[in-house]
């Protein structure tokens, strides 16, 4: 596998499966704080971050879905790489639908920007990146960070008012995403990077045991940790959304689709569908193939489009945030040795836009996420 090793690019450099058959994921080296505080070095300020992201990487998504639903969009920027990771790792191919240039320092390669936060960087050249355009380096590169870091450190800078770390809250929200981590989130590519049965057998038995456990959690209470939708929640979204279309086919996660679960399925639409305003209003139908196109040129903010108000409430909604083509074009193109030829499965195309019925239990998303009907309803 491809990383960087002394500040140069290597492709002969590691192995991401151990002797033993499974799959182990390295750790992530950059890992200062952005935080509000006088002495920190790294401030809260609305143009000084910029983020590194993959639309098809579900640990990227966590941080595209934090600064949505927060309002961060013109707080914080972001550049698309290209879904296909060849040879040279994420590249920037600006002409190709979804993606974007770097926009910060115009690299044709992500690793150029590591190798400038760290002349002698060793280590693999990941998404999400938090960069800060002022000291000109990598803040992070580990989602969980700074999705909490973009949820409770810019308030001052975010268009809602929505906190998704509630005091309250919090120590569930913790156990909740670490409890998900090895047995979903890492699951799924501890199932599909596995090189021996043991291993491979191992991760499915964990990942369907834990999602029968939250479906039945889920029968009793609208989101992870309980009536509020949490950061927790945008960890387990970005793993389900992906499920049913590359990791049950892809990763050999096949024991069930998410469709079929009785409360996960209405969970990850109701999930999907916060931030968005009521279809009434006219929104464009978003299921399946459909709901893609343009979504880069949204996210990153430079199209320069004259927007309708319900343009604006959707570009800070979740389902936005989801490009299926991303998704499938890189995980069945990109690993060679799970998918040697490169054949993109076709379905299935789901209807992420269907009713829910999850707000009949109790709680329900901050009141700025919550579609207001439009006149004449
Ligand atoms: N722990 C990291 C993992 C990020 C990660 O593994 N991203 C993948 C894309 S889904 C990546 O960039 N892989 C490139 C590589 O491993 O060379 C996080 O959560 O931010």
């Amino acid at each position: 596998m491809n990383m960087l090793v002394d500040g140069e690019w290597r492709t002969d450099a590691y192995e991401s499966t151990g002797d033993d058959g499974s799959f182990e994921r390295q750790t992530t080296p950059f890992r200062d704080e952005i935080r509000d505080d006088p002495d920190a070095r790294f401030q809260p300020e609305a143009g000084r971050y910029h983020l590194y992201v993959s639309l098809a990487c579900p640990w990227a998504h966590r941080t595209l879905v934090t600064r949505a639903l927060k309002g961060l969009k013109d707080a914080i920027s972001v550049s698309i790489v290209d879904p296909y990771r060849g040879e040279g790792g994420w590249q920037f191919t600006p002409d190709k639908e979804g993606c974007t240039p770097d926009h910060v320092h115009d690299a044709d390669f992500l690793r150029e920007l590591y190798v400038r936060a760290d002349p002698d960087a060793t280590c693999r050249v990941t998404v999400p990146v938090l960069w800060d355009t002022q000291e000109d380096t990598i803040v992070n590169n580990e989602s969980e960070e700074i999705m909490r870091m973009l949820d409770t450190e810019f308030d001052e800078y975010a268009a809602r008012d929505v906190d998704l770390y509630p005091e309250g809250y919090r120590d569930e929200i913790d156990r909740v995403i670490d409890e998900i981590y090895d047995p979903i989130n890492n699951g799924v590519y501890r199932a599909g990077f596995a090189t021996k049965q043991g291993p491979y057998d191992e991760a499915v038995d964990d990942l369907f045991a834990a999602l029968d456990h939250w479906d039945e959690v889920l029968a009793d209470q609208r989101y992870l940790a309980g009536d509020r939708l949490t950061e927790a929640d945008i960890a387990m979204f970005t793993t389900l959304v992906r499920f049913d279309n590359v990791y049950h086919t892809h990763f050999m996660c096949n024991v069930q689709y998410i469709r079929e679960y009785d409360n996960l399925w209405p969970y990850l639409r109701d999930l999907y569908q916060t931030g968005v305003p009521d279809r009434r209003e006219g929104t464009e139908p978003r299921a399946g193939s459909g709901a893609r196109r343009d979504r880069g040129e949204r996210l990153d903010g430079a199209n320069g489009e004259e927007r309708s108000v319900s343009d604006a409430t959707r570009e800070h909604g979740v389902a936005e945030t989801v490009n299926m083509d991303h998704i499938k074009e890189h995980y069945y193109t990109t690993h060679p040795d799970v998918n040697p030829h490169r054949i993109v499965a076709r379905g299935p195309d789901l209807a992420f836009d269907a009713p829910h019925d999850r707000d009949e239990l109790p709680g329900g998303p901050p009141s700025d996420l919550v579609p207001t009907a439009s006149a004449g309803d």
